[in-house]
């Protein structure tokens, strides 16, 4: 197998790639931070191609604060848009596989059905918009590319909602939480192993594809579910989206359907239940 370089290898989905790969004994993998790798420096990035000539590159980077994008657009969208216009451009120059990370928040969330590939993308806020923005730039440069849109990832590494829930509980007797936010949590161990499972099986199935655990959930039912399975007495109150005021606007309905993922990829995928046990066994 080739060398695939990964790109934001020090944020949550780089360190879990680092962890599946290392269980697995999956070599040839070369884990490049920000500093040591940064997609929007083009000059560094053509020596780093020319130096591994990458089979495949994975592209972990990405500006993720949702509320702060509303404030730095051009920030936001110079990493999440042109930064991945410099990996494509990058990839098909040096015939490599580009594995591209979307998300939920393309979608404007206003339905009740499960979202399907070809269903309409409308972000709702700068963070959604320069991811779909990012997603748009990869096909005209390159035929080999797999984007992968997730929602709701966690990990036992960096910061997100299981983190942030598990640090709040211990703190208060009682959280207010969202529950008319419906969607899908990810552990990103398991988006992870489908990753590095789309190099190991050397897939040509390239294209466009949702990925996130099985089962859909609120936000409140997500942290009723930490504090249960952890054990924890906290009190979890469900509130509206319209009593939390945040800067940019979640989607109210972001699951999204696997079925292409699992036709085409060959991926088995376990219900966040599941995967939420297995990560608070970690955390433990
Ligand atoms: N987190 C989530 O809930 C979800 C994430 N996603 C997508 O999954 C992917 C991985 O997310 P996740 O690991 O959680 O995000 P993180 O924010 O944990 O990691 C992103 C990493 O990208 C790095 N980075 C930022 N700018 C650059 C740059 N110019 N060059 C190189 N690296 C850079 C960051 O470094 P630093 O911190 O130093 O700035 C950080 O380490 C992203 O594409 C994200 O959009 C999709 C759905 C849900
Ligand atoms: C801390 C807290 C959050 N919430 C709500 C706010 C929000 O709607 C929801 C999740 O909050 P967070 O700030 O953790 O997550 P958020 O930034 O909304 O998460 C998103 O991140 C980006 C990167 C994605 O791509 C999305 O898939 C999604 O994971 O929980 C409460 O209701 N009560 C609380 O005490």
């Amino acid at each position: 197998m080739g060398t695939t370089l990964v790109f934001g290898g020090a944020g949550q989905l780089g360190q879990c790639l680092a962890r599946v790969a290392r269980e697995k004994n999956f070599a040839g993998l070369i884990f490049l931070s920000e500093t040591e790798g940064n997609i929007l420096n083009n000059e560094s990035l053509q020596a780093l191609f020319e130096r591994h000539q990458p089979s495949h590159v994975i592209n972990c980077a990405a500006y993720t604060a949702v509320d702060k994008a509303e404030d730095e657009v051009e920030l936001a969208r110079r990493i999440n848009r042109d930064g991945v216009e410099n990996l494509a451009r990058l990839c098909a120059a040096h015939d490599a596989v580009l594995l591209q990370i979307s998300t939920d928040f393309v979608f404007a969330g206003t339905g009740n059905q499960p979202l399907t590939e070809t269903d309409a993308t409308e972000p709702l806020g700068i963070y959604g918009l320069t991811k779909l923005e990012g997603e748009q730039v990869i096909p005209p440069l390159t035929d080999k590319y797999f984007i992968l849109r997730t929602s709701w990832l966690y990990s036992e590494f960096a910061n997100n909602f299981v983190k942030t829930m598990l640090k709040l509980g211990a703190e208060r007797e009682e959280l207010r939480i969202i529950w008319d936010q419906v969607g899908t949590p990810t552990y990103a161990i398991d988006l992870a192993a489908c990753l590095l499972h789309l190099i190991e099986t050397q897939s040509q199935e390239y294209g466009l594809y949702h990925y996130s655990n099985e089962g859909l959930t609120s936000w409140y039912d997500f942290a009723t579910a930490i504090f249960e399975l952890r054990g924890l007495p906290t009190r979890t109150v469900p509130i509206r989206s319209s009593e939390y005021p945040t800067k940019a606007t979640r989607p109210a309905y972001s699951v999204m359907d696997k079925s292409k993922a699992k036709a085409r990829l060959g991926v088995a995928i376990p219900h966040w239940r599941t995967s939420l046990a297995e990560c608070l066994k970690r955390l433990n």
